[in-house]
């Protein structure tokens, strides 16, 4: 059987652990999430990673973890942290291991409604009230977009559901 891997990028909240499951089992392969296999691995929530060793250790880890899937799994949907993308060359580890790798490409609007409502876990965010979330995505998400728009491909999805997005990165699997 041909091994099918498959990398999902894009800002916090823009779907990659929903959509991600979905199109694994819809293609009945395993479900891997980046900041679920650090935490198995660091046996700590991510907020604490951040907390008791900082935002570096983080970075380091997550690269090293990063290449400990593509060494050691086969089969999977890969669903990356959202700044995973933005250090070191971390997206050309990803393109050279995959031919599948997918930004899902949510607006500003969209994403700080999503986000409002699920900040406590996501310390990039923690921080922020509600009526500074607009302004600190819209800047975060430019910066972040020129990493994001190395995916081998663009998903949009503003108006669709979780299933539909899925269903269009099945269609366009290479
Ligand atoms: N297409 C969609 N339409 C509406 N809500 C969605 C859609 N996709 C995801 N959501 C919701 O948005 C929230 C964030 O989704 P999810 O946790 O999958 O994002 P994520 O990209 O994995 O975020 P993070 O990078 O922080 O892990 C969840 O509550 C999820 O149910
Ligand atoms: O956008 C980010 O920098 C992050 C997103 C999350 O997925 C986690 O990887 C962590 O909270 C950092
Ligand atoms: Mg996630």
């Amino acid at each position: 059987m041909k091994d099918v891997k498959i990398v999902l990028l894009g800002y916090m909240g823009s779907g990659k652990t929903t959509i991600g499951k979905i199109v694994a089992n819809h293609l009945n392969i395993k479900f891997l999430d980046l900041d679920d296999y650090i935490e198995q691995q660091e046996n700590m929530p991510v907020g604490l990673i951040f907390e008791n060793r900082g935002e570096l250790y983080f970075r380091k880890k997550e690269r090293e973890y990063l290449s400990q899937i593509f060494l050691t799994e086969t089969n999977f949907v890969l669903s990356l942290g959202g700044g995973t993308p933005c250090f070191g060359d971390n997206m050309e580890l990803v393109n050279e291991k995959t031919v599948n790798s997918f930004y899902l490409n949510i607006g500003i609007n969209e994403l700080s409604e999503r986000l409002k409502l699920e900040k406590n876990h996501r310390p990039m965010i923690a921080h922020l009230k509600d009526d500074e979330m607009q302004e600190f995505i819209g800047k975060h998400l430019f910066e972040r977009s020129f990493f994001y728009n190395k995916a081998h491909q663009k998903v949009k999805g503003n108006k669709n559901t979780p299933t539909e997005i899925a269903e269009k990165i099945i269609n366009s699997l290479v």
